[in-house]
């Protein structure tokens, strides 16, 4: 991929409205993320009115993390308002293979359609139909050992699947890419791979999919090495981490991904 932040410097021109359906863990911890990265994110889970709020948004995106069934019904309604309207929405199946309702939903919301699934290796496992219960919202496995359910689970969806993990894995199903930017403090703070999720959804708005999702992994991975440089611990390291979104640009990003073809 030839310039990774030219999709920065276009996310933060178009600055979109992301809407996040997500957990009570991952809210005030996603909302900065996506601030700090130049996004302007919505919490908004109530079934009233999510599908409504669906409609004003630039992305969406679902994460299942601590959901009930009032949720999984603003889930499923804000999920096929974007699909209607062709707003990309992306889907972070937080620990799906650990229930069977988590099981049967993330089933549903897969039928909807969504642009990106961003998840872990046990989670992408379990939605591809594997036996993969993970650790709760940890993954046990390796982005390797979920390569081909990614690769099948893109094909069965229509999405771009992303696996995150140590060296990211990311394929339509016909291309593949992996990208090796991160830092190993990243899983000791909960949320991340949920603001992720949300950054990911910033970046598709009006930009091929493929690309974009790479970009926002290489983005979010380099910042995490930034911070991973100066912090002493994983309470440092979140505050350095939400500064060194906010400081990379488009020429830092293009120097620092390091994205490979699969
Ligand atoms: N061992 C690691 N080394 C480097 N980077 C990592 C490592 N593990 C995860 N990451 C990075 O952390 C970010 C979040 O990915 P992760 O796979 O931990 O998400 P997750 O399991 O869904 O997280 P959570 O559910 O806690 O929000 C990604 O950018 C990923 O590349
Ligand atoms: C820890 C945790 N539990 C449910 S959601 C969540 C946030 C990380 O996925
Ligand atoms: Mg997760």
């Amino acid at each position: 991929m030839e310039d990774p932040g030219q999709y920065l410097a276009t996310m933060r021109k178009t600055a979109p409205l992301v809407h996040n359906i997500t957990n009570y863990v991952a809210m005030n911890v996603m909302a900065n993320v996506l601030l700090a990265s130049g996004a302007s994110p919505a919490m908004v889970h109530a079934r009233e009115e999510a599908a409504e709020f669906a409609g004003l948004a630039q992305a969406l995106s679902i994460n299942i993390g601590t959901v009930s069934p009032p949720w999984a019904e603003a889930m499923e309604a804000a999920a096929t308002v974007a699909r209607a309207r062709d707003i990309p929405w992306v889907l972070d199946p937080v620990a799906v293979g650990a229930t069977d309702y988590r099981r049967a939903l993330g089933a549903r919301l897969v039928e909807l359609r969504p642009t990106v699934i961003r998840g872990n290796a046990s989670e992408i496992l379990a939605l591809a139909g594997e036996a993969a219960a993970g650790k709760g919202a940890d993954s046990t496995e390796s982005v390797e050992t979920a390569e081909d359910a990614a690769r099948a689970l893109a094909r069965h969806s229509g999405a771009v699947v992303a696996v995150t993990g140590a060296v990211d894995f990311v394929t339509d199903g016909t291309q593949a890419a992996r990208v090796a930017n991160g830092h190993a403090m990243m899983p000791r703070v909960t949320a991340l791979g949920c603001s992720l999720t949300g950054v990911v959804a910033a970046f598709l708005a009006d930009q091929p999919q493929f690309e974009a999702v790479i970009a926002a992994l290489a983005y979010f991975g380099l910042a995490g090495e930034r911070a991973g440089a100066s912090a002493q611990g994983p309470g440092s390291f979140q505050v350095a981490f939400l500064d060194a979104l906010h400081a990379i640009d488009a020429e830092a990003l293009t120097a620092g991904a390091r994205i490979e073809p699969a």
